[in-house]
C-alpha cells in the first residue's frame, strides 16, 4: 500500500466518526451560516508571484515540524507579510491538523483560506465551507476520474475554488479535462514521499494559459520561488520553511518580494 493510500484509509475512518455525530443538513446549515466564500482565483491571479502559507505541524516525510500552539497567531504573522492565502492543513493523524485550527485561522485573517486535506467526498467539502475555507484542495491521485470530476463541481456549487493538485502528465491531462481553473503541481510525489523541484517545470508547459498554476513543495527561500516563478508559476505553496524558521513574518515578506520582483514579470499577465 502506498502511503498515499495510508493516509487515505484513515482519512476515512476519522470521516466516519465525524459523519456520526454531525448530520449533512447541520453542516449545512453552519455553512450557511459562514463569511461569504473569497475569490480564490482572483488571490492567486495579478502582477508578481503570489504565496500560499501553510499551517502545518508534522507530515509523514519528516515527523513533528513545530507545535504551532496558536495557529491564528502564525496565520495573522503570514498575512501581515504579505501572503496571498492562508494554507490550513486539516488531516489529523499524519500532519497533527484539525477543522478547528481552520475554525481559528478563518477568524483570525482577511485573505481567503485554503483547506488542506484528502477529501474524497462532498461531506468534506461542506465542513470545508461550514469552517470557512474559500478553497479546497483535491489530490488528482487520490481520486478516480468521476470522482474528481463531481467533486469539482460541487465545490464550485457551493463557493470553494477547487485547488486540483496533480504530480504527472497523465493527471495535469485529468485535472484540465474536470475543468479545474487552479492547478497545484506539486513536487512530492505523495505514493514515495521524495521531493523532485523539477516536476514542475516538467509540468508546466502542459497547463493550458488560462489556468492558474501553483508551484508547491520544496521552496526553501527566495531562490525556489524565483526558479518556479520562472517556469511559469503564478503562485507557490510553502510550508516546512516557514513553520520551522525563526521569523515567518520576515521569511514571507523575503519570498513576497522576490515574486514581486519586476525581472519576473516580462511575459507575464
Ligand atoms: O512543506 P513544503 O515542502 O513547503 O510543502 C507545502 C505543501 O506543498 C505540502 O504540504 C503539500 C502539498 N500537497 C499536499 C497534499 C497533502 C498534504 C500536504 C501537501
Amino acid at each position: 500500500m502506498s502511503v498515499l493510500d495510508e493516509i487515505i484509509d484513515g482519512v476515512r475512518a476519522d470521516l466516519a466518526e465525524r459523519q456520526a455525530r454531525v448530520s449533512l443538513d447541520e453542516l449545512k446549515e453552519r455553512a450557511a451560516k459562514a463569511p461569504a466564500a473569497k475569490d480564490g482565483v482572483a488571490a492567486l491571479k495579478g502582477d508578481g508571484v503570489k504565496v500560499i502559507c501553510e499551517v502545518k505541524r508534522s507530515s509523514p516525510s519528516k515527523g513533528a515540524l513545530a507545535a504551532i500552539a496558536d495557529p491564528a497567531g502564525l496565520a495573522a504573522d503570514y498575512e501581515a507579510g504579505g501572503a496571498a492565502v492562508i494554507s490550513v492543513l486539516t488531516e489529523q493523524r499524519r500532519f497533527g491538523g484539525s477543522l478547528a485550527d481552520l475554525e481559528a485561522v478563518r477568524a483570525r485573517v482577511d485573505i481567503p483560506v485554503l483547506r488542506k486535506d484528502f477529501i474524497v467526498t462532498s461531506y468534506q467539502l461542506w465542513e470545508a465551507r461550514a469552517y470557512g475555507a474559500d478553497l479546497a484542495l483535491l489530490i488528482v491521485a487520490a481520486l478516480d476520474q468521476p470522482a474528481l470530476e463531481s467533486l469539482i463541481e460541487r465545490a464550485v456549487s457551493i463557493g470553494l475554488t477547487p485547488l486540483v493538485e496533480v504530480h504527472d502528465e497523465d493527471e495535469v491531462e485529468r485535472a484540465v479535462d474536470a475543468g479545474a481553473k487552479v492547478i497545484g503541481v506539486n513536487a512530492r510525489n505523495l505514493k514515495t514521499l521524495e521531493v523532485d523541484r523539477t516536476t514542475f517545470e516538467r509540468l508546466a508547459p502542459e497547463i493550458p494559459d488560462h489556468i492558474v498554476k501553483v508551484a508547491e513543495s520544496g521552496v526553501r527561500g527566495p531562490h525556489d520561488l524565483i526558479a518556479y516563478a520562472n517556469a511559469g508559476a503564478d503562485a507557490v505553496l510553502v510550508g516546512e520553511s516557514l513553520v520551522t524558521g525563526r521569523d515567518p513574518k520576515s521569511a514571507v515578506s523575503d519570498l513576497v518580494a522576490a515574486g514581486e520582483h519586476p525581472a519576473l514579470r516580462h511575459g507575464r499577465s
